[in-house]
Formats: C-alpha cells, structure tokens, sequence
C-alpha cells in the first residue's frame, strides 16, 4: 500500500450525488475522478464549459462512472440554482457538496484595486455561501441528511500576507463551517474542511509559485515531510469525510500539509544544530543545572 492508492472500499460512495465546484481542474478533479471510482454520481461546475466538458468526457472513460457538467460562475445564485437544478433533474436528488471553486493570486496588498480584492473573496466567500445556503434549504426541505466538505488553506486559521484577499474569504468559509455545522446537526447535515498544503495544480503553481520563486523556496526545504502532496491523498481524505464513514465528524477542519504549519514552532530553529553541537549544548545545561549558574 503507498499514500498514492484510494483507499476507500469499492461502493462507498454508492447511491450518492456529489456536487464538486471547480471540478474542471486540479485538485477538484482528482476528488471528482475518486467520488466516481467509488460509485457516486458527480455534477462538476465552473465557468469554462470546454473544460468541464474535456474533463467529464475524460473521468467518464477512465471511471466508468456517471458525470454531468454545467457552466456556472458561483458568484451568481441564478446559475449556482441551475446547477442544483440541473443535478436533480439527471439524478434524483443531491447529497454532498464540495466547495473547491477559488480565485488567488500573490501579490502586495497595497497593489491591489478593490476590484481585485472583490474578485477573490466573492470567488471564495461569497460562491461558497450561495452554493451551501442553497442546497441547506433544499436538504432541509427534503429532510436529506446533506454533507459539505469545503477547501479552506492552511491561512485560513494562522492567516498570511500576499494572499490577504484569500486568507480573509477562506477564514469566513471556515468560520461558516463550523457555525452551521451546530446549526444544521439537528437535521443531519454535517460540514467539515480541509486545509490542504502545497499539492501541485496549473491553478496554484501559476498564480502562486512563479517558476523563479518555487526555485528559491524549494517546497523539500520548507516541508517538514520534505515534500508536496499528491492528488490521491486529498482525494482519500475528502472521499471519507463526504461518506457516511465520517458520519460522527462535523464541524472540524483537518489539516493535510506534511507538517508545513508548524513551521512557526518557536524552537523549530533547533532544526540547524549539528550532533556535536548538541553535546556541547547538553553539556553546558547540565553544568548550569548542577551549579546553578547560567555560563556567560
Ligand atoms: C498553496 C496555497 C493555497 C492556494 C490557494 C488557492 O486558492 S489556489 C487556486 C488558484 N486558482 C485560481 O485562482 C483559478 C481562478 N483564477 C482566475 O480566474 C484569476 O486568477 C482571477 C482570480 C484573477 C479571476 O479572473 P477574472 O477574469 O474573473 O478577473 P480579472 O482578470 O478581471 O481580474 C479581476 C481584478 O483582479 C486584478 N488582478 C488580477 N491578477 C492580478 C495580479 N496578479 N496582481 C494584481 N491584480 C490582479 C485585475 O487587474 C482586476 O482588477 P482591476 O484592474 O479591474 O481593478
Ligand atoms: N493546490 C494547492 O496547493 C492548494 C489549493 N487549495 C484550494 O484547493 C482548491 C482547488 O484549487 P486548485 O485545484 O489548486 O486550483 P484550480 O485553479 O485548478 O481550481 C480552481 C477552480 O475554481 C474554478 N473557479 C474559479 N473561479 C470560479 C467562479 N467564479 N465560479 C466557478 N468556478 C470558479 C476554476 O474553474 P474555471 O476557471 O472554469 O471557473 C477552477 O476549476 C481551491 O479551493 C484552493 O483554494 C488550498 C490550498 C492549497
């Protein structure tokens, strides 16, 4: 077994209707291309409509699986309707949500127009909030027993300059997450998230980690598991917390990132001293310890 296998059994998302926004590209891809491995039904949606097409047409081939696509820009509510419409229509109902749409790039803050900082955190924010309140009332409605799982980052709780507009939009996703995830156990729908690390996409590697600074902050150094994520992991983890298998989880955002958030251990300097270094150090602590007296 390796981390780059599914992991759930065979069925296991058998009899579900799982709606993955963004699901033309990266990783929202990897997640769709497992759900229909694992016997979902899946609607992909975003606006390129040749892309969803292109990846529909692909994930059908290679899964066997049943796929739908509709153009939508989530920050519309009439097509994020149509999309749920369109779901109900093909399939009978809709059970899970996947909140993976995002709009991100790095820059200083103080270039950015309003516009620009408008563009991301309606992408994030607000298509996140239309998506999972239109699809609340209709579980409600129908006394479903709904899942949504959104992608938040690692930012969204320790926060991170050059990505301000993100960190804001996916802050509120999260803070959402968890407020709804108490309001709506009483009718059975759960929320939970997933702040990923780096995982190799077009989207992020494009607009996050231009060629020349991935090559001065090398993600091997940076990583405490000295390396990036791969696709399958995500999509094993978002797979369980969409099943029934996470049913007692709600509310909770896991963190999949080979340890790079806790980079800012106070401590974690110590990662430079050499072996000798440290009989040095041990040695002088205990010296201190038994004299008492701190050494100059
Ligand atoms: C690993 C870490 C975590 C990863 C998290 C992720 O989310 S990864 C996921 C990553 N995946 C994605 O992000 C996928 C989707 N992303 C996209 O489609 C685009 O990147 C988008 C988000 C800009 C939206 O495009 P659009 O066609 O809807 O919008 P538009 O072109 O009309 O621009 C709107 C405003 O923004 C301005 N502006 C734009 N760029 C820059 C810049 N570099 N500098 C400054 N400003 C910039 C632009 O000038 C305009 O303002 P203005 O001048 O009118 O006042
Ligand atoms: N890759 C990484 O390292 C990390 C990614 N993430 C998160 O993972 C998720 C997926 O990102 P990733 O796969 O890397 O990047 P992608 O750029 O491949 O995915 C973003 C998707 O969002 C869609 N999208 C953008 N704007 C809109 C809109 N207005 N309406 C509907 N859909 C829209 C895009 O499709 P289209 O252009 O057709 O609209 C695209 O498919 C995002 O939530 C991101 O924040 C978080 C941490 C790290």
């Amino acid at each position: 077994m390796t981390h780059t296998e599914g992991m759930l059994r065979d069925g296991a998302l058998e009899n579900k209707t799982i709606i993955v926004t963004g699901g033309g590209t990266g990783l929202g891809k990897s997640m769709a291309g497992y759900f229909l491995r694992l016997g979902a039904n899946v609607v992909i949606c975003s606006r390129k409509a040749d892309v969803l097409a292109n990846t529909a047409d692909e994930l059908r081939q290679s899964t066997g699986g049943r796929i739908t696509f509709v153009a939508c820009d989530v920050r519309k509510t009439e097509e994020v309707e149509q999309v749920i419409a369109r779901a109900i229509e093909t399939f009978g109902r809709v059970d899970g949500l996947v909140n993976n749409s995002a709009g991100n790039f790095i820059s200083p803050t103080e270039r950015l127009s309003y516009k620009a900082v408008d563009t991301i955190v309606d992408i994030v924010l607000r298509g996140t909030y239309y998506f999972t309140l239109a699809l609340g009332k209709y579980w409600i409605e129908n006394q479903i027993k709904g899942t949504v799982l959104n992608i938040v980052t690692t930012y969204a709780t320790t926060g991170s300059g050059w990505v301000v507009p993100s960190a804001m939009a996916k802050a509120g996703v999260l803070t959402m997450t968890k407020s709804l995830a108490f309001e709506w156990a009483r009718h059975g729908i759960r929320l939970n998230a997933i702040a990923p690390g780096p995982f190799p996409t077009k989207g992020a590697w494009d607009r996050l980690f231009p060629e020349e600074l991935a090559r001065k902050f090398s993600f091997e150094n940076r990583i405490p598991l000295a390396r990036t994520g791969d696709h399958q992991e995500l999509a094993n983890l978002a797979a369980y917390l969409i099943s029934n298998f996470s049913a007692y989880m709600t509310g909770e955002v896991i963190t999949l990132d080979g340890g790079e958030v806790l980079s800012a251990g106070q401590f974690n300097f110590l990662k430079e001293v050499t072996d000798d270094q440290w009989d040095a150090i041990e040695d002088q602590i205990k010296s201190a310890t038994r004299t008492g007296k701190t050494p100059e």
